[in-house]
């Protein structure tokens, strides 16, 4: 049967820890559907891990329309997220028409970085049929801004207005949230404070489900990891069993460990 959004929110409520994991092609999209996980994203990670560039900035709505077509003929039944690359939701009317061309494509969802500034996008969005995961913590599109790929939400004061931006997206329709390079403890506290699903990527292990970027769980990025990953084919001889390893540790609460967590 198909995943669905509400796949998902019962396995949040049943307590069942949701598997993820960035995909790119019709290859990847199968197999991962073959190995359990939950759902995919056809994340702007493509920017760094398909074509070589230093950020997610230069990728563009084609690319991610080009990569969403294959990962769906891939995985025809599978639940799919794309991202809407940087600077292509900067205005609501703007946010429909790029989110109508990745649901086209094929996705399921649409997801988009920031806060309270996106929330009468996201509930045009909603209204309009489109699905929204919101993305909150580390926001790669705003590398610039804020001056490198850095733990956000340390202080109390920041993690406060993190929570209460969480809900305010969750109130303005967003039935998804990707929470990226925050401290556990905040990871928690959100994902306790709302009703839908949370996925973490250097969130802590208390999300409702965790995702990586899938050549960083296969050990592609020989020269620098991020702390939050693990190279998962190391020791397995498969992709496939690398693939089943990190849906097990993760539904057996195993993965992320401490030292994959900030604090
Ligand atoms: N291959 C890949 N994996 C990713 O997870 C990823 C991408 N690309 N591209 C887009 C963004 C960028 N991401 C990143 C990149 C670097 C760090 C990083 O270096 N984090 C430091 C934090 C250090 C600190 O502030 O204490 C780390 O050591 O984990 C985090 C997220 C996540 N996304
Ligand atoms: C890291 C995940 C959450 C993402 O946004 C991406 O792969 O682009
Ligand atoms: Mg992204």
């Amino acid at each position: 049967m198909a995943t669905t959004i509400a796949t998902l929110q019962k396995m949040k409520a049943e307590g069942k820890k949701i598997t993820s994991l960035t995909a790119y092609d019709a290859s990847f999209a199968k197999l991962f559907i073959e190995c359990g996980i939950d759902f995919m994203l056809v994340g702007d990670s493509l920017g760094n891990v398909v074509q070589g560039r230093d950020s997610t900035i230069p990728v563009s709505v084609d690319d991610i329309c080009y990569h969403t077509e294959a990962v769906r003929r891939g995985a025809p039944a599978g639940f799919v997220v794309a991202d809407l690359p940087f600077m292509s939701y900067s205005q609501p009317e703007q946010a429909y028409q790029n989110a109508a061309r990745l649901m086209q494509a094929g996705a399921n969802m649409v997801k988009l970085e920031g806060g309270e500034w996106l929330e009468h996008t996201i509930q045009g969005l909603v209204t309009r049929g489109v699905p929204v995961c919101a993305h909150l913590g580390l926001l790669p599109q705003s590398v610039n801004v804020l001056g490198g790929y850095k733990v956000q939400a340390k202080e109390q004061a920041q993690a406060d207005a993190t929570l209460a931006q969480a809900q305010k997206l969750e109130q303005a329709g967003a039935q998804l949230l990707v929470l990226e390079c925050i401290p556990a403890s905040l990871g928690k506290r959100i994902s306790e404070a709302l009703s839908i699903p949370t996925i973490g990527i250097g969130a802590g292990a208390d999300t409702d489900g965790q995702i990586l970027v899938m050549h960083d769980m296969l050990g592609l990025n020989s020269d620098y990891l991020p702390k939050f990953t693990k190279d998962f084919l190391a020791g397995q001889g498969s992709l496939r069993n690398a693939i089943i390893a990190f849906r097990d540790e993760v539904q057996q609460g195993q993965f992320p460990a401490p030292e994959h967590s900030y604090r």
